[in-house]
């Protein structure tokens, strides 16, 4: 890290064990455990950090500080809680340069991306500051007389009301921006949280920590950030009698313990395999420019990345032509050199998106690039002639590697992206808009983009999976209706009362 950066790193680092410490209940916290989890560089493949391994009882601690601070944070008055949130948001602006180069030494990810990933959760926390107190200052009146038999006896009052404590759990890709996405929400509907930081982007994470910790705004134990080996006591923390909703975002592991939470309101997003479809009347440009920035952002690894090209046969050639002349012009190499294409998270990682390719070239698909890779870095591949039986054609890479399948029809593409087991979101080129939202209305996926790649943000915007994609929708207004129940009070008359 370079030293201008290290602007708080003093208290959250324990210089004896060389790790970070999570924070609990308002402190800086060394495990008692003796135990650390260790971050591995995904450009250098060398221990880069190394993070606290939490214990039950320190998790019970957490959980105990929520709820003890909760109690207090839920009578804050709205506009205060939304300025404690501005508060927050301008300390995160000042400590941009430091996450962002977390980011980079963790997650492999582009510094110029890193730094937008920072300076979009400020402005996401400001967002949802300013939405929280539009909606939570809203409430319903009824009246009785409106439903057949009932006179005017009864009032109805109603509200949002916060539901405890939110543990929130985000995927290493977005450590700071998922991991805030779920925060703020959750502390402007008078919340408490638990983070539970993924191992890689643990520390960016942390770093956010002391974000809401310099903040000075918030009671002790509102916000808790406890890093675990999630393989020990990820159950633990999610299963705990204490949590009261759960806001996941990841893989497959948030399908077993959607099963595991029970009776508590969640919000889960978890995989994609985004369908590209290309109508034959598509603008061939913008489709290709959408290709390549939705297929190889971020080398791949975001959910909401391009997985397959679905082509109309007659124009697959030309728009091939154009999408590789784009991916010619990737830039591969370091994060610090902010190069388009950056090593993937892990080489478990790598291995799994080379195996994609290898089973795809055993089957037969046309190799447009050449397949390369060194360590974690994957070239970026574009495949073409894919065919159902190959892997590629379902699974998701979360790497630098397009499937392009040729269609004869687009009923023929619909067909395809509806089978896809996890349906994020889906994208569709075509210059005639009644078929466009024909086939809008046809796939079954969370959001269908007409003459755009997928993305989630602007972050304001729902955001949701279907199938195995996930349960409940996300964006700020309806992270904060997640996050909060609806509470009624009627005033019984003893006789009727008419407003006049
Ligand atoms: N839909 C979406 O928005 C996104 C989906 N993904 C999906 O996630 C996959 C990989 O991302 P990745 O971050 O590795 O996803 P994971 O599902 O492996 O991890 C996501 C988060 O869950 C944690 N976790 C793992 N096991 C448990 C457990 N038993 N209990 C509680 N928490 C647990 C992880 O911690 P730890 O890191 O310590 O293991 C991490 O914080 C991608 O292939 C993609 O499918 C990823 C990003 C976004
Ligand atoms: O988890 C993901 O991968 C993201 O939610 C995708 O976000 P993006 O579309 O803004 O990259």
């Amino acid at each position: 890290m370079s030293s201008s950066n290290k602007v708080f790193f003093g208290e959250l680092f324990d210089a004896a064990s060389g790790s970070y410490k999570s924070y609990i209940n308002g402190q800086w916290l060394r495990s008692c455990s003796n135990k650390v989890v260790t971050i591995t560089n995904p450009a250098t493949r060398k221990e880069e950090f190394k993070v606290q391994a939490c214990t039950r009882e320190e998790i019970d601690a957490a959980y105990e500080g929520c709820t003890e601070a909760q109690k207090i944070w839920r009578q804050v008055p709205l506009w205060k809680r939304a300025e404690a949130l501005r508060k927050v948001a301008s300390v995160l602006r000042e400590q941009r340069d430091t996450i962002a180069e977390c980011l980079v030494n963790e997650i492999a990810k582009a510094r110029k991306d890193s730094l937008s990933e920072v300076d979009r959760s400020a402005d996401l926390i400001e967002y949802c500051a300013e939405e929280g107190i539009r909606l939570l200052s809203k409430g319903d009146f009824l009246t009785s007389d409106a439903f057949k038999g009932t006179d005017r006896t009864k009032l109805c009052l109603s509200s949002r009301v916060p539901l405890g404590n939110v543990l929130c759990i985000p995927p290493f890709n977005y450590p700071v921006n998922l991991a805030v996405s779920k925060i703020a929400p959750a502390l402007i509907s008078g919340n408490a949280v638990l983070v539970k930081p993924p191992t890689q982007g643990a520390v960016s994470g942390l770093h956010l920590a002391q974000c809401f910790d310099k903040a000075g705004v918030f009671p002790k134990g509102l916000v808790n950030f406890v890093t675990v080996r999630a393989s020990e006591n990820g159950d633990y923390l999610a299963e705990h009698p204490s949590n009261n909703c759960l806001s996941f975002t990841g893989g497959d592991v948030g399908l077993s313990l959607a099963k595991k939470v029970g009776m508590i309101p969640i919000q889960m997003e978890l995989g994609g395999k985004d369908a590209c479809i290309v109508c034959s009347d598509a603008d061939l440009d913008l489709a290709a420019k959408h290709i390549i920035k939705g297929g190889f952002s971020y080398s791949g690894q975001r959910c909401t990345a391009v997985k397959v090209v679905l082509v109309e046969g007659e124009v697959a050639d030309q728009l091939i032509e154009k999408v590789l002349g784009g991916v010619n012009k990737l830039t591969v190499g370091m994060p610090d050199d902010n190069c388009n294409i950056t090593p993937v998270i892990s080489e478990t990682s790598a291995n799994f998106i080379e195996k994609l390719v290898m089973d795809a070239k055993e089957k037969g698909a046309k190799f447009l690039t050449e397949y390369r890779r060194e360590g974690n870095l994957i070239w970026p591949c574009l495949l073409d002639h894919v065919r159902p039986d190959m892997d590629i054609a379902w699974e998701e890479p979360f790497g630098p590697v397009l499937p392009i399948m040729r269609v004869s029809n687009t009923d023929q593409a619909v067909e395809h992206a509806n089978k896809n087991r996890v349906a994020l979101q889906s994208c569709v080129f075509t210059k005639d808009i009644e078929k466009a939202i024909k086939i809008s209305d046809s796939v079954q996926s969370g959001t269908v983009q007409i003459n755009g790649a997928p993305a989630r943000g602007p972050d304001h915007f729902p955001f949701q999976g279907f199938r195995d994609s996930g349960i409940g929708s996300q964006g700020i207004a309806n992270s904060i209706g997640m996050m909060t129940k609806t509470k009624t009070t009627v005033i019984n008359l003893n006789s009727p009362s008419f407003t006049v």
